[in-house]
């Protein structure tokens, strides 16, 4: 799809490479995301995946390669990029609203918003809420809310705000099955319906798998880009990994079997999806 789609690429990496100290978390990586794509990047705990959200926010310096997200060298206040991060819990005595957190989403880059804007801000805020579900909870304090009631707000706050760019660092976790389908529903509305290219990190690929264009599978330092199909597979995991591994497809899912617990699918819970469907 990359290729008939053309134009200037959503993100584009060339060259890129990131170390700490003497440790290299990748390197030689290009990638250019089209608008409209979706990326999963997947990889065990400590391959680099939150690095590379961070670099794309321009939050972390590339040690050697370049970097451009939506036309733009990244940097701090990036109005094009809506961002989701890693859930953490948020203090208990965190008072603020969660019509006020995802507002911010939409203030960030406007100024001085008058009268029509406020009505405009307050519809799309109502509207973002409404799409994940939060309405109900939208006037409670944030730090009294649950893990997941937390984590929808945070995917109305970088919807809001109508990005460019998608980063989602884990957006499911903590959500259930039907929460789980209604955020991937909205995220993937969001890149078909106004093209915005999304990068998706994420430990578990099949509440995605529909949604993938290709996968960036990160581990110790070597990484495969390509559709899920031709990386998603025993010969190329093991490869990546450096040892035997098996990938198996049962019913539209993709299963690693005998995968260490350091494998970014785990088994155990993949049973337990299956159960639930
Ligand atoms: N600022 C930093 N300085 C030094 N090392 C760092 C820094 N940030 C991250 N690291 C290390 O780089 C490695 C990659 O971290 P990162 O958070 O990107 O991994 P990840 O793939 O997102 O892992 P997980 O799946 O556990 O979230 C880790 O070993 C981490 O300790």
């Amino acid at each position: 799809m990359t290729e008939a789609r053309g134009g200037t690429p959503a993100v584009s990496l060339s060259g890129a490479r990131l170390s700490y100290g003497d440790r290299t978390l990748w390197d030689g990586l290009d990638l250019d995301v089209q608008p409209g794509e979706f990326v999963a990047v997947l990889g065990p705990n400590g391959s680099g995946k939150t690095s590379l959200m961070r670099v794309l926010l321009g939050q972390q310096k590339l040690s050697a390669g370049t970097v451009r997200v939506a036309g733009a060298a990244p940097g701090r206040g990036n109005r094009h990029i809506g961002y989701i991060p890693q859930q953490r819990a948020l203090d208990p005595t965190v008072a603020v609203r969660g019509r006020d957190l995802v507002g911010l989403g939409y203030d960030g880059h406007r100024w001085g918003l008058g009268i029509g804007g406020m009505r405009e801000r307050r519809q799309r805020v109502d509207a973002a809420l409404a799409a994940v579900g939060a309405t109900a909870y939208a006037d409670r304090p944030v730090g009294l809310l649950s893990g997941g009631e937390q984590q929808r707000l945070r995917v109305a706050q970088a919807l809001v705000g109508d990005p460019e760019v998608l980063l989602c660092d884990e957006p499911l976790l903590s959500l259930d099955l039907a929460h789980q389908r209604a955020v991937s529903t909205l995220i993937d509305a969001r890149r078909r319906d106004a093209g915005s290219a999304v990068l998706f990190v994420t430990h578990e690929i099949n509440p995605v798998l529909p949604l993938v264009d290709r996968v960036l599978y990160l581990v110790d330092g070597r990484f495969r880009i390509g559709p899920p199909e031709q990386v998603m597979t025993s010969e190329t995991l093991s490869e990546l990994y450096g040892t035997e591994i098996a990938v198996v497809r049962v019913r539209g899912q993709i299963h690693i079997v005998g995968a260490h617990s350091d494998l970014c699918e785990d088994g155990a819970h993949h049973t337990e999806q299956l159960a639930e469907r």
